[in-house]
């Protein structure tokens, strides 16, 4: 039945393997919990959840508008159906180092495997734009200082995602990314690479696990698992891939159903109701009903 059957810390623990092994952990954004389903039938290691994406399923830009309450809560229901690690976006851990702090304890609660924080400004943006504002190094540390802190379980991962390649440099950046891993983060997001190259620079300087961003439109070539794993890196991040392909297909689908007059010709690019009740486990439900009680009529 739709339900994990392993512990948060039994995920942390597999997280934390996965990222000391040869294996590139490749976590896709999961949208929703049922794409959480899809995800791990489709043997990826991990799954991401997207402060992009919880924004924009919400209808709003990524410019921190978004609440801790809000992404715990979808962390929660996306945790709670699948046995693959979860890693959050707390972009910038919603306040000052008290509230990072808090930020990591709910997002324990919610099951997550790990979180990643990031060093900008508020009101942040997404990494990939032009315009971003960064906070000194120091200020930072005492966010991943606070955060480290307030973790109760060891194995909850705590990423620094450092957004400073784009404004400060890839030297700065890769200097920031030293602090922050000395301040106690587990693991480095380089955000906004250009390329290979870059990657190969950070994984020169730092020696904890360096996770990559694969998101599209951006400022970052689009790396193959191939081609990240000779670099070095460790994580991938495919954070709005599936909410781009389902809007893809909904803003098709509408344009066709609003020109045809019918959704008949779409049919055989849907998921069939046969599909979408073997991802629910439709039969475990009705089984479980009765092996409680037998509902037909004339009997029991
Ligand atoms: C990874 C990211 O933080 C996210 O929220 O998914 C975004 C992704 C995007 O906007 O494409 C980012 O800032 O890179
Ligand atoms: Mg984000």
């Amino acid at each position: 039945m739709l339900h994990t059957t392993t512990t948060p810390a039994q995920r942390r623990r597999a997280f934390r393997a996965g990222l000391a092994s040869d294996t590139l952990q490749r976590l896709p954004g999961a949208p929703n919990p049922l794409a959480a389903r899809l995800i791990a039938e489709a043997g990826f290691e991990g799954a991401y959840l997207s402060g992009a994406v919880v924004a924009a399923d919400l209808a709003l830009p990524d410019v921190g508008l978004t609440t801790l309450t809000e992404v715990a809560g979808r962390a929660g229901q996306v945790a709670r159906v699948t046995d693959l690690p979860l890693l959050v976006d707390a972009d910038t851990g919603f306040g000052e180092p008290l509230s990072a702090a808090r930020t990591v304890q709910v997002l324990e609660d919610a099951g997550a495997a790990g979180c990643h924080l990031e060093d900008q400004e508020n009101p942040k943006r997404c990494g990939h734009l032009a315009g971003k504002r960064i906070r000194p190094p120091e200020a930072m540390e005492r966010t991943i200082a606070a955060a480290v802190g307030a973790r109760r379980d060891p194995d909850f991962v705590l990423c620094a995602r450092t957004d400073a390649a784009a404004v400060e440099g890839l030297d700065a950046a890769i200097e920031r990314a030293r602090r922050y891993v000395d301040a106690g983060a587990d693991m480095i997001f380089a955000e906004a690479m250009a390329g290979a190259a870059e990657f190969e620079r950070f994984r020169a300087a730092i020696e904890v696990p360096l996770l990559a961003n694969m998101t599209e439109f951006g400022r970052s070539e689009l790396l193959t698992v191939a081609q990240l794993t000779d670099v070095g890196v460790d994580a991938v991040i495919y954070p709005v891939t599936l909410l781009r392909l389902a809007m893809g297909a909904i803003a098709d689908g509408l344009a066709a159903l609003a020109a045809e007059g019918t959704q008949a010709g779409l049919v055989d690019r849907m998921q069939t109701r046969d599909e979408l009740y073997r991802v629910l486990d439709y039969d475990a439900y009705a089984e479980f009903d009765s092996s409680v009680a037998d509902f037909r009529p004339n009997t029991g």
